[in-house]
């Protein structure tokens, strides 16, 4: 039967999601299509704030790599928006040209920052908060700029605002309120945390309305409605946001503040959907992701026609993530006549909490500097419990069902707010298998948006699995869909004799009978080296490795030639230059490894080109020897002591093609004044009077670490036989995905040293080397030799990629 197509325009956090619930319940139903305007995969957004406080790096907050869409088979337009709909033809353009067609469409665009409309909003260095590129611009900024204003005292502003002190600024922000975040905190819980975060070395400049912003071509400062002014180089509004509906009124949609939809997230026009912080539902837009998934879940059963209850709203509470502040609040916030307040306020540590009583019920929480009954009071407000016999006093004080105390909890307590995940839930997954956080978070989604309950998590995981517990927690396992760590399961391959991922998947009893995109490539790597004679399973490598391509993120190709050392000749030039000419290749790039790429190659072309290149690949896109930089050395350069290009062409040549946990980058310089930038590279061979030097574990990427000697030698044939066992050693050794730098600290140079130094061993891994290099093939030559693989992964309609990796 014929899939139906389904485009989703936005490739953020509610959208995604409701793809995930999709795939989960009916894997088949539809090709999807995902435009994404940013060009990455899902990431967190909610973890930026953690990003700019210094806790996480990017890389920590992917939620969906690129192999997640692959192997799911969603064709993923990632840094390409759609710019028009025509929802009478049903087919969706987008900005680089592509026209899609559709049967069902979601709009999951999200919101935009509000940018005050005031004179100045345009200069250079104001900037708001809400994606991956305005926090690469405050990291940059605070290098090289001192004094930043936040605007906006809510959420966003006081997160931003500790992520700038924590880089270094000098941050005032500036509220129009008398108090902050008015929104969630009554006057008494916003002092306590206004005095908070001035002890963190924030400045509050309140009831302050800025009607200018100053400068030439960049900001200099801030002028105020009552004539005063402050310095600023740099600005952040956080004033709120607003939903992103263009796109959507243009195609016709009936928007309000938001995209209007009903209970099924149906907008007014068929076959056209609206989920996350764009949609309108019964006049409220959410603005935390906890809603937005249960829209999302709702909507993916709309899809397929499970749904029996549609949404019916949210009750909202919100916490704020910056380090030393324990705050929570929902609901309403202050009081008013037909309300009644139970209140403890201890001055003396800080503690504040309030509760708000309507005809008994629950109506308002504010927690400040205690958060432990948040749950239960939420719990009760959420399902409108009638809490008449309780209006004491006593309930807020200490001696309630606190979070830790795990074993009091009931079942239906939730234990994360944003993926509305119970404690019953997450035993349940416990007890199914689940033994990590990351575990019970792959079964359950708990955790996987703030990460506030991840220690609620660790209790409960304690308190279910006893003394078990301990051990597991301080193994790092290969990934979720085992309790295996990577040396153990080496050891097992090793042990009971598997010989392929499925096996290994299925004796060592994977909890998901496929794998994942983490562990498929790892087993896969650990097997090939392991068995030399291993064939290899194609379909378990990451995608640009299947590809033999690195995918850009217009979804063409990227076609690298071997180049050994940088050295080139005029025929190699001029096929290349035939074949750019010949493919109208957009872009013809010098690369930082000395060769030359050809960017925006078609999926279909590329068995193609490379026959017309008849070159070998360069493999710029695998987790093995990438290039061998030379610098030019004593054959043309006066200072030159060796023959660094000759070394180098030979180092590539005999290690070009060989598996290896991460790519392997190697530099040959003829002096000690480096051209080839040896000191950075993962191996790097520094010429020096009468011998070499052998230089390990550098890199000139987003971990930057020197290289350290390893040790200095007379002869290229030296060289070749201890970096061999170096690299062999790195193999063996190393997890999957560990680059040198991280590993040589891991294990330690002077171990490593003492390997190579023993010439028992350094034979013997250059001897494993040896088995597994005679072995390697050309893989374009393959490709061009056999048509049923040329068919399965390059026409135009195989298996459909996405993705691009590091
Ligand atoms: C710094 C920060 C911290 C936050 N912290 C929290 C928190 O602690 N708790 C909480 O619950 N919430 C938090 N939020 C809010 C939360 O991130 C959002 O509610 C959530 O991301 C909304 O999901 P969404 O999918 O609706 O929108 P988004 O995640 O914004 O995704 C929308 C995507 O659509 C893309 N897009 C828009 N137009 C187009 C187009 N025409 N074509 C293609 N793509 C398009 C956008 O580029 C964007 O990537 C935070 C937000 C920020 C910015
Ligand atoms: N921890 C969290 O849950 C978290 C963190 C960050 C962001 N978010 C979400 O992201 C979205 C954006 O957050 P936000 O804080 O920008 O929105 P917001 O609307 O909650 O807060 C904006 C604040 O700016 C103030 N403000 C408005 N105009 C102003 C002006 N001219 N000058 C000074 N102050 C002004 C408002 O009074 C308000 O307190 C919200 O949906 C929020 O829920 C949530
Ligand atoms: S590294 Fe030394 S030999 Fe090589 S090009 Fe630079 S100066 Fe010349
Ligand atoms: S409470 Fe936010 S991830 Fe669980």
């Amino acid at each position: 039967m014929q899939k139906r197509k389904l485009v989703m325009i936005g490739n953020g956090m509610a959208g995604v999601r409701t793809i995930e619930e999709l795939v989960k319940i009916a894997p088949d139903a539809f090709d999807i299509t995902i435009f994404g305007k940013e060009p990455y995969p899902n990431y967190n957004r909610i973890q930026l704030s953690t990003i700019l406080q210094g806790e996480m790096s990017f890389s920590d907050i992917i939620m969906n790599d690129w192999d997640w869409y692959e192997s799911n088979h969603i064709q993923l337009y990632a840094g390409d928006q759609v710019v028009r709909v025509d929802t009478k033809e049903k087919i969706v353009y987008s900005e680089s040209g592509r026209a899609v067609p559709y049967d069902e469409l979601i709009f999951a665009t999200g919101s935009l920052p509000l940018m005050l409309p005031i004179p100045g909003i345009n200069k250079q260095g104001v900037i708001g908060f809400r994606d991956i590129h305005d926090c690469e611009m405050m990291m940059q900024a605070a290098k090289q700029y001192k004094k930043a204003a936040v605007i906006g005292a809510g959420l966003l502003g006081l997160e931003a605002a500790s992520g700038l002190v924590h880089l270094g600024m000098d941050v005032h922000v500036v509220h129009l309120f008398g108090h902050i975040m008015e929104k969630q905190l009554d006057e008494t819980a916003a002092r306590l945390l206004q005095r908070e975060l001035e002890a963190q070395g924030m400045n509050f400049l309140l009831e302050k309305e800025t009607v200018e912003i100053l400068g030439d071509d960049r900001v200099t400062g801030l002028r105020f409605k009552d004539g005063s002014e402050i310095a600023a180089d740099f600005v952040v509004m956080a004033a709120g946001i607003v939903p992103n509906v263009k796109l959507a009124k243009e195609s016709g949609l009936f928007v309000n503040r938001g995209i209007v939809v009903n209970d099924y997230l149906e907008t007014s026009v068929p076959n056209v959907y609206a989920v996350g912080e764009c949609a309108e539902h019964r006049e409220i837009v959410y603005g935390l992701v906890a809603p937005l998934y249960e829209q999302a879940q709702v909507l993916a059963k709309r899809l397929v026609g499970m749904v029996e209850k549609g949404y019916e709203g949210s009750i909202v509470g919100t916490q704020l993530k910056v380090s030393g502040i324990d705050l929570f609040s929902a609901g309403e916030i202050y009081e008013a006549y037909e309300t009644k307040a139970i209140k403890v306020h201890n001055e003396l540590d800080g503690v504040y909490k309030k509760v708000l009583i309507r005809d008994g019920r629950i109506v308002g929480i504010v927690l400040y500097g205690d958060t432990s009954d948040s749950t239960r009071l939420f719990r009760m407000m959420q399902q409108k419990q009638d809490v008449s016999s309780l209006t004491d006093i006593a309930f807020l004080k200490e001696g309630g069902a606190k979070e830790e105390d795990v074993a009091m909890m009931a079942d239906e307590e939730l234990v994360c707010g944003c993926n509305g995940v119970t404690k019953g839930t997450i035993v349940q997954a416990i007890q199914q298998g689940a033994s990590t956080v990351e575990q019970v978070g792959g079964c359950t989604n708990a955790g996987r948006s703030c990460g506030r309950c991840k220690p609620l998590i660790a209790k409960i995981l304690e308190h279910t699995l006893g003394d078990a517990f301990a051990g597991q927690a301080q193994k790092e396992t290969l990934c979720s869909c085992t309790d295996l760590n990577r040396d153990e399961v080496v050891a097992e391959i090793q042990a009971k004799g598997l010989t392929t991922v499925k096996e290994v998947m299925h004796v060592l009893g994977w909890k998901n009978e496929e794998g994942c995109s983490k562990c498929r490539p790892a087993l896969n790597y650990y097997l090939g080296v392991i068995y030399p004679e291993y064939r290899d399973d194609r379909d378990s490598r990451l995608v640009n490795e299947k590809m033999h391509a690195n995918i850009q993120k217009d979804g063409t190709y990227s076609v690298v030639p071997r180049m050994y050392g940088g050295v080139t000749t005029p025929e190699d030039l001029r096929r290349i230059a035939d074949v750019a000419e010949k493919y109208r290749v957009p872009l013809v790039k010098l690369t930082g490894g000395q060769r030359i790429a050809l960017f925006g190659i078609k999926k279909e072309d590329l068995p193609n080109v490379w026959a017309d290149l008849g070159m070998l690949s360069g493999y710029a896109y695998g987790k093995t020897l990438r290039t061998v930089k030379t610098c030019v050395g004593a054959t043309f350069c006066r200072y030159g002591t060796q023959d660094s290009m000759q070394l180098g062409i030979e180092l590539e040549k005999r290690f070009e093609r060989l598996d290896t946990p991460h790519k392997v980058k190697m530099g040959v310089s003829a002096c000690p004044r480096n051209c080839a930038e040896a000191g950075v590279k993962d191996v790097g061979i520094v010429g020096v009077d009468g011998g070499w030097e052998i230089y390990v574990g550098g890199n000139g990427g987003t971990d930057l670490r020197a290289a350290d000697l390893l040790c200095t030698v007379k002869t290229a044939e030296e060289v070749f036989e201890i970096v061999g066992a170096y690299l062999q050693y790195y193999r063996e050794t190393a997890k999957y995905l560990e680059r040198t730098s991280k590993w040589l600290e891991r294990v330690g140079l002077s171990h490593v040293k003492e390997v190579v130094a023993d010439e028992e061993k350094r034979t013997a891994l250059n001897e494993r080397l040896q088995r597994t290099l005679v072995r390697y093939e050309d893989p374009w030559r393959k490709v061009l030799e056999d048509e049923p693989l040329r068919q399965h992964y390059y026409t135009k309609r195989s298996i459909p990629v996405s993705v691009k990796e590091d």
